[in-house]
């Protein structure tokens, strides 16, 4: 006997004319409901941004987060929540909110949220950097035999490194400026020093070529771009899970996966014949593949070389040619003169070239590394961070498992910590007793490494790095403008900055003007730095 094709049982029942149209809008009901759903719950008793269905305040916050958050912060308090798609995240934009939250619930704000694009497509197979890593025991192993390489000590038996590339990239910006007949553009040179630094503390390995090199261009290509993957404010389908089913949506992702992970294991696998042949130099990676006792897996010492090949690479040159950018301008001209002067005082000899890699003794240099990290705020929004229990904010309990995004843009223009915010002042970093509101030189100087438990752990090294190039570039140059005016930078954080949302700030390109003060000296500095360099 045929069957019948007639709907039966409740499916007959739904499609019944006068049923139909109700359960068609229960269902679209539910369907949006369902994609409304936030991973936390609205918190109580902290101030929320009004936002769309199913996007939040995606569209509010735009393209720059840090901006945008600043301003809404003005109208909703200093730390808000607000949705992006189904994440509800807790914003603290300005500098007592962050230390409470930072510094003050440390042990509580030790984990970081994972983002679809980066966590599960970038990262699928050769894993997080340390950065990105949510907290447990791999990542507190991984966290803290990174952090035994960086600390202060070990920074400082690596300045010969630091001597070395910095000398080779003042040099060739030297060469390529004709003697300073033509105007040069920084950021390949810098790019140089901190990806050159990083890979030989990593894998004893260096950027042999000059700022044309092909690693070079495609390690800081594809980090950039790797590092958009990871930004807050660039993928919206980090938020919304509906956009990720959009066809080619992860290609670029995969693109810049697979050029990485073919730069890494190159470099891996470089280091590895090294040591067949036994000519390796001593580095954080040989030390750990040589030590028998070493407990971290393979994939571990593949997420500290991610992590040593990426974290200095945007942010050592962002910083460093934002502040070079500013010294070349008519205000800056005023500055250098200030820092030469107080740099002679320090080194009446003609020293201060070599002294400045053991030694920190000019507080004005110290305060302009100091004042830049303030200014030019490199990573706007930090890396974002993830509570492991609930945190008391005011009257609200905030539930473990919230996603935190610290605005150090926000924090750092705040006119309640900073006097004058919009003005580059070393000076505000230079403890005087006769001025009351001196609250910049007191406790933490600003957000520029993050805070807490969770900080940056190249801090010492990117300290280093700041200092020996300032002094130096400020002692061999008269930095000046570019003679095309067209060519001259913008100096506001966020004008200078050709990628918005991006993880890092990612300056335009720019000239400045370079005037050697003294041939004889310069000419001696950098022969005595390459004698002294010559078996690294
Ligand atoms: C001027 C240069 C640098 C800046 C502005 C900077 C900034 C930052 C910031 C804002 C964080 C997040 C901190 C937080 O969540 O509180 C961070 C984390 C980190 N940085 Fe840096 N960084 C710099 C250089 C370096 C260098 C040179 C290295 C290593 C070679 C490095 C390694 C790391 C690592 C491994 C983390 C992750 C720490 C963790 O999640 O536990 N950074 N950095």
């Amino acid at each position: 006997m045929a069957q019948s094709k007639e709907p039966q049982g409740i499916v007959a029942l739904l499609l019944q004319p006068q049923v139909l149209p109700f359960f068609l809008i229960a269902l679209v009901y539910t369907a949006i409901k369902l994609l409304d759903r936030t991973d936390i719950p609205k918190i109580k008793n902290l101030p929320e941004i009004p936002g769309l269905p199913i996007l939040g305040s995606l569209r509010e916050l735009g393209d720059n987060h840090a901006a945008n958050a600043t301003r809404l912060a003005k109208k909703y308090g200093p730390v808000f929540q607000l949705r992006l798609g189904n994440k509800r995240i807790v914003f603290a934009n300005t500098f007592d909110s962050v230390r409470e939250l930072w510094i003050g619930q440390q042990s509580a704000l030790i984990s970081r949220p994972t983002l679809h694009t980066f966590h599960s497509v970038v990262s699928s197979s050769e894993g997080f950097t340390i950065g990105t890593s949510p907290w447990d025991e791999s990542c507190k192993a991984r966290r803290k035999a990174a952090a035994t390489a960086l600390n202060r000590p070990a920074v400082q038996s690596y300045m010969p490194i630091v001597d070395y590339e910095c000398t080779k990239s003042l040099k060739e910006m030297l060469v390529d400026s004709k003697d300073g007949t033509v105007d040069v553009d920084p950021t390949l040179y810098f790019a140089r020093f901190a990806l050159s630094t990083s890979l030989t503390l990593n894998y004893g390995i260096k950027i042999e070529g000059n700022v044309d090199d092909g690693l070079l261009k495609e390690i800081t290509l594809v980090e950039r771009q790797i590092g958009n993957f990871r930004s807050t404010a660039s993928n919206w389908a980090d938020y919304v899970p509906l956009l990720r089913l959009m066809p080619g949506g992860n290609n670029k992702a995969l693109e810049y996966k697979a050029r990485r992970a073919k730069y890494m294991y190159k470099l891996l696998d470089m280091l590895k014949e090294k040591m067949k042949e036994g000519s390796d130099a001593p580095c954080i990676v040989g030390n750990v593949l040589k030590d028998p006792e070493a407990k971290l897996s393979d994939a571990e010492v593949m997420s500290i070389s991610l992590s040593m090949v990426s974290a200095g690479l945007d942010t050592v040159p962002g910083n460093l040619i934002m502040c070079i950018a500013y010294l070349a301008s008519e205000r800056g001209q005023d500055m250098q003169a200030r820092a030469l002067d107080e740099i002679n005082k320090v080194y009446p000899n003609n020293d201060a070239w070599e002294r400045c890699l053991t030694e920190e003794k000019v507080p004005y240099i110290t305060a302009m590394v100091k004042e830049t990290l303030r200014f030019w705020s490199v990573i706007p929004v930090c890396l974002p961070r993830k509570n492991i229990k609930d945190i008391r904010y005011g009257n609200a309990i905030i539930p473990a498992g919230t996603s935190f995004y610290m605005n150090a843009y926000g924090a750092h223009y705040d006119e309640t910590h900073f006097k004058s915010p919009h003005d580059f002042n070393p000076d505000r970093y230079i403890a005087d007793d006769s001025v009351d509101d001196a609250s910049a030189t007191r406790g933490t100087p600003h957000y520029g490494y993050g805070a807490g438990s969770r900080m940056c752990i190249g801090v010492h090294l990117a300290n280093r790095e700041l200092y020996t190039a300032f002094l130096r570039m400020i002692v061999a140059f008269e930095i000046l403008p570019a003679r095309d005016p067209k060519q001259r930078p913008i100096l506001d954080a966020f004008g200078c900055n050709k990628m918005p949302n991006g993880l890092t700030s990612d300056p335009k390109p720019f000239a400045i003007g370079l005037k050697v003060r003294n041939q004889a000296m310069v000419d001696k500095w950098i022969a005595d730095s390459e004698e002294r360099t010559k078996d690294l």
